[in-house]
């Protein structure tokens, strides 16, 4: 195939916008953003993983190089003109590429971003900060660019071109080498972006850290000048002391396409049998993708300063996946494949050491700084909790870690604090798992337990109920939830003591009778409560059977048909518990607690979160017995 000539006049073809890309690009071209000069950032950011991915692919397919393996970036700035252009030798794109890659956005989590944006200038250009829109940044300065790109081993190149304003234009090109030249015709105001002197001070801010050399092209008095402005050697080699805070910080923008600060740089390099450098960070926030089904780590490797991948699964585990960095080992063979990276040996001893040191430098921050841990915490928990799940190995190291609200403190406690704070006597850590930590803590089965004293954790997160599954006792204490089986509540101290030992009198077991006639098989049993002190009733599992929450989650992901029936327990000491059980033991007692029994049981349901079970009926109950009330 030959690329078309001048005489034949190449076919151009409009497209739109992806309708997500054209609210981004109608923010950028109307932005205020103040550090518009992160476009040049993002347009080297993509030519350095250009280069990289055409790296890589040449192991296996020496072609693609054509003879060109000189890697670099250049810069060039035409004052007449007014155009800057970023140029590459890097992968390039064919037109598929230019049409999903710069007229959509793929990337996960874009949904739930766009559904954040409010339509306050401020307040989402803030937001995009730390989304990052990449690419579409260049309409903050420019309004017109043209993208002439031939991806390596295709013959044809192809140009784009877009105003920035709801279309772009491909079109056929003609481009010797492989790789991307993007041109930006800037807009009137963005005349700074030509001088060099500028340019040079964005590209040493941003980009110093880029492990190819950055040429910057400008046009003297001597006629085209051009230098190297970056370092050009990978970050992650240069000792660590050569290294500031800002290029770390760049660094990790660039690797994670993150803007926000790490939280946490973790930079070494491991020496012995096997050799590698880590260079990772914790992000400050949530990455968009960090509950995404797929639990994709995004941690790259290189092998020998090369990049392999950032589609690693055996770099680090699933619950560390918020991690964001390199690892570029000395040991794997350059030419390595994606496929043979599985089950690698090497691989599984780096993924060994690194999750070790991860969770060491982690343990490292709780003690040191508990307050900036907690921030970690409220952010990464959800996720690390799924490590005392599925890492069997590490799950007395991850508890350890592991933080919680609790009734017993302010702010969150580990488990280690909540058995210090044990009473005498006690030998179980209590829990309670549900939708919402306000939910939680309001719930009735709590009562008996604030009433003396006994310290309950408050787990909210999905994941609680999973891993708990795994973890029975914690220090040689029992865990055990307050929502299933009997209140022990009796031996924690002696007041409790003499308070439980009050005999069951006949009419209580009246009341009962009562309620199990009226309620039958709906609930498994009835019993009087030892965990209530203000409400009248409450429904909680039966010692054999599953916690109720997890129950439910199971239903919600319909795995699991049906729930099983519940306890429902009655407050002995409740005004109305006391009322319905005088009159229990009178004639005629089922039939006139009739509606005050089915009443009782959609109470405990709806504090459960629950609808009542015909919410019909259970309204016109409820109207009868207000209006008796109110006569
Ligand atoms: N110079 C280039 N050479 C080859 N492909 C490129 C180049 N610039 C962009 N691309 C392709 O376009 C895609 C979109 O780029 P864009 O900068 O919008 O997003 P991104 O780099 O994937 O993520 P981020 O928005 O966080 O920067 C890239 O993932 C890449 O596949």
């Amino acid at each position: 195939m030959t690329s078309k000539t001048d005489q034949e006049a190449p076919k151009t073809e409009k497209h739109g916008f992806q309708a997500e890309v054209s609210r981004l690009l109608h923010m950028m071209v109307h932005s205020v953003y103040s550090d518009r000069e992160i476009f040049l950032r993002e347009l080297i950011s993509n030519a350095s993983d250009a280069c990289d991915k055409v790296r890589y692919e040449a192991q296996t397919n020496k072609a693609l190089l054509e003879e060109d393996s000189d890697f670099a970036i250049t810069v060039r700035a035409d004052k007449v003109a007014r155009t800057l252009s970023v140029s590459d030798n890097g992968i390039g794109m064919n037109r598929d590429d230019l049409m999903s890659h710069l007229g959509t956005i793929a990337r996960s989590g874009t949904s739930a971003f766009m559904e954040q944006l409010s339509g306050d200038k401020k307040q989402d250009m803030n937001l995009i900060g730390q989304f990052g829109v990449g690419f579409y940044s260049v309409f903050m300065v420019a309004d017109k660019v043209t993208v002439t790109s031939r991806r390596a081993g295709e013959e044809q190149a192809w140009s784009w071109v877009s105003d920035g304003l709801g279309e772009y234009e491909i079109a056929e090109a003609a481009k010797a080498g492989r790789g991307t030249d993007i041109v930006l015709h800037l807009k009137e105001d963005a005349g700074e972006f030509l001088e060099p002197h500028r340019l040079q001070t964005i590209i040493k801010t941003y980009s110093d850290h880029i492990a190819i050399p950055i040429n910057l092209v400008t046009e003297g008095e001597e006629g085209e000048t051009s230098e190297k402005v970056n370092e050009g050697t990978a970050l992650w080699v240069r000792p660590k002391s050569e290294i500031s805070e800002d290029q770390y910080k760049e660094f990790y923008h660039h690797v994670a396409h993150a803007f926000d600060e790490p939280w946490l740089t973790l930079h070494y390099r491991a020496e012995g049998m096997i050799e590698y450098t880590v260079l990772m960070f914790v992000p400050t926030q949530q990455p968009m993708d960090l509950f995404d089904p797929a639990r994709r780590p995004r941690t790259k490797l290189y092998v020998k300063r090369v990049f392999i991948t950032d589609d690693c699964e055996d770099l680090v585990p699933g619950y560390l996946r918020f991690m964001r960095g390199i690892v570029d080992s000395e040991d794997l063979p350059l030419n390595i494949s994606r496929e043979m990276l599985q089950n690698n040996p090497v691989m599984n001893k780096i993924r060994k050491a690194v999750t070790n040191k991860i969770l060491s430098e982690l343990e490292k921050k709780a003690t040191k700084e508990p307050e900036a841990y907690a921030e970690f915490w409220q952010n990464f928990g959800p996720v690390l909790k799924e490590g005392i799940y599925e890492d069997f190995e590490r799950r007395d190291q991850l508890l350890k870690l592991a933080r919680f609200e609790s009734t017993g403190a302010e702010g969150l406690t580990s488990l280690a604090d909540y058995v210090s704070r044990m009473k005498e006597g006690q030998e179980t850590i209590y829990y309670i798992t549900g939708d919402s930590p306000q939910r939680v803590r309001r719930s009735p089965q709590l009562e008996g337990f604030k009433s003396k004293g006994i310290e309950v954790l408050l787990l909210s997160d999905p994941v609680d109920d999973f891993w708990l599954q795994m973890v029975p006792e914690f220090d040689g204490k029992k865990l055990q939830s307050v929502t299933r089986g009997s209140a022990d509540l009796e031996d924690k101290n002696k007041e409790g003591d003499e308070a439980e030992a009050k005999p069951e009198t006949p009419e209580m077991d009246a009341l009962i009778g009562a309620l199990k006639a009226n309620l039958g098989e709906v609930v498994k049993d009835i019993r009087p409560s030892k965990r209530l002190t203000d409400s009248a009733v409450c429904l909680v599992a039966d010692e054999g059977d599953m916690d109720m929450h997890l129950q439910k989650i199971l239903q919600a992901h319909n795995k699991l048909d049906a729930m099983s029936a519940r306890v429902l327990e009655i407050n002995p000491d409740h005004d109305l518990i006391k009322t319905m059980a005088a009159i229990a033991t009178g004639d005629g007692s089922v039939d006139k607690l009739k509606d005050a029994s089915l009443l009782l049981l959609d109470q405990a349901l709806i504090m459960e979160g629950e609808a009542p079970k015909d919410p019909v009926a259970f309204a016109q109950r409820l109207a009868g017995i207000m209006k008796l009330g109110l006569k």
